[in-house]
């Protein structure tokens, strides 16, 4: 069920957007996309594994479709945002089973408040392709996935 949610949603509504809506009705010269993964999408979380996978896919999807060989075909910018624990009713449909695992976390929840104004600013200055996380209340980064993760592939395949 999370798969389906979290994933094949994303990647239902960002294709729709990306291939239908945005080239019939944008107005602007350039369009722009972001999903919203999260932390657990850039490291596996033993507290919700099937969650942490359907992030990571979400992460992959966004890299792939926001590749600049795309982007100078459609003018589209495609990113993603990767929030750490933020306050909402999110972790009251958290699985039994994992509940166990919080309380050897020290963590504090963030203000949800931090992700809308992280929104804007990602949207106003983020590139192409790019990814940004939000956690403990700090100021919006992008994270440097050319250093932790293969670098994405668009001409050679190995
Ligand atoms: N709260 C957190 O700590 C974090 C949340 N996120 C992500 O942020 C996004 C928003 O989550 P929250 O606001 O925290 O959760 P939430 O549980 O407060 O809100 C989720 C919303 O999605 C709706 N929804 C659920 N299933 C649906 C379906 N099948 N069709 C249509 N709508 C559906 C719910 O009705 C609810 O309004 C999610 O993608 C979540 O994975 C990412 C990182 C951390
Ligand atoms: C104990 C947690 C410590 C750190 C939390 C930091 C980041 C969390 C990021 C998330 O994206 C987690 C958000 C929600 C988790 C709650 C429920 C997951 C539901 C899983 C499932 O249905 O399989």
């Amino acid at each position: 069920m999370v798969i389906k949610i979290n994933l094949l949603a994303t990647i239902q509504i960002s294709n729709y957007a990306f291939f239908d809506f945005l080239p019939k009705h944008r107005k602007g010269k350039e369009g722009v996309i972001i999903n919203i993964a999260s932390i657990a999408g850039l490291y596996p979380f033993h507290m919700f594994p099937d969650y942490s996978a359907s992030k990571h896919g979400v992460v992959a999807y966004t890299q792939a479709l926001g590749a600049n060989a795309h982007y100078q075909h459609t003018q589209v910018k495609v990113m993603a945002l990767c929030p750490g624990g933020t306050d909402t009713e999110i972790w009251t449909g958290m699985q039994e089973y994992y509940k166990q695992f919080i309380n050897d976390i020290e963590f504090t929840y963030q203000p949800v408040e931090i992700i809308g104004e992280s929104f804007i600013k990602v949207l106003k200055e983020g590139n192409n392709g790019s990814i940004w996380i939000i956690k403990n209340s700090e100021p919006v980064f992008e994270f440097d996935y050319k250093s932790e993760t293969l670098p994405i592939i668009t001409k050679q395949i190995f």
